[in-house]
């Protein structure tokens, strides 16, 4: 993995007037795991596609260790992301969508996106059209689409999503193999608990603003804080 940091300084987001992220700072490191918790409407979805380049801030700077989002690269090099509605499609089986995904950037092998779609619990072989899938067979084949090419950073917005038992453990296991080996991931979900489980550090957004950030390895949980006034690596979390 080639990415050491990712940092947000000072990003405000406004949508035909409306403010819908306002002066966010934080600092995300490589190999370790990053919940996003909040309201409906809160921002993370917004967020979340700041970090990938999909819109860009109307102030701030976001960087990817030295470089700058947007100016030196108009998408980050290494991304996976799941968000809503991935653009599949429906007359082709989970296979053949991931390997038009794949050939844009001719990385993998067509035995690793069979790898990745036993990983997620999909049968590579299964004939059946993605517009036969199930809704948590869609979330799978998501998760497979972002994760398949091995990204440094893994940006999943509810991956626990629609997902039975065995898919919530599937996500669960999926999360700990991508920080162990190396990537940073950030992921949003509504379960408190499934949050603190899995995160490294939670950050939460109240109408477009961060307004708090917990450590959860050493529960120093700190809400109220402006992260306009400091980021998390001012918290002394870089280095760790
Ligand atoms: N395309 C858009 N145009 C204008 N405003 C938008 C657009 N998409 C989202 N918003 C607004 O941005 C704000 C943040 O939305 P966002 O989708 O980031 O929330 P969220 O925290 O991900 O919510 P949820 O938990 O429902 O997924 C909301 O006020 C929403 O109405």
């Amino acid at each position: 993995m080639s990415l050491k940091k990712l940092e947000v300084h000072h990003v405000t987001k406004r949508i035909h007037g409306n403010i819908v992220l306002q002066d966010i700072s934080c600092t995300f490191l490589a190999g370790k795991i990053y919940g996003l918790k909040g309201i409906n409407g809160s921002g993370k979805t917004m967020l979340m596609r700041l970090l990938c380049g999909l819109i860009r801030p109307s102030e701030g700077e976001i960087f990817y260790d030295e470089k700058k989002l947007g100016i030196d690269f108009r998408f980050p090099p290494s991304v996976g992301i799941l968000l809503e509605n991935p653009s599949f499609l429906d007359s082709c089986t989970g296979l053949q969508n991931l390997k038009m995904i794949a050939d844009i950037n001719q990385k993998i092998t067509e035995k690793e996106i069979r790898d990745t779609l036993f990983r997620v619990g999909l049968d590579p072989d299964d004939q059946r059209k993605y517009k036969k899938y199930s809704l948590g067979m869609k979330q799978r084949l998501g998760i497979a689409a972002a994760v398949m090419e091995k990204p440094d950073l893994l940006i999943l917005d509810e991956p626990f999503n629609a997902l039975d038992t065995s898919g919530i453990e599937m996500v669960s296991h999926l999360l700990a193999e991508e920080k162990k080996n190396g990537a940073l991931v950030i992921f949003s979900c509504h379960d408190n608990e499934v949050l603190k489980m899995h995160s490294d550090q939670i950050l939460e957004l109240s109408e477009g603003r961060m307004v708090g950030e917990s450590d959860e390895k050493e529960k120093d949980i700190s809400y109220g804080c402006a992260t306009s006034a400091r980021s998390l690596g001012d918290a002394g979390l870089a280095g760790k």
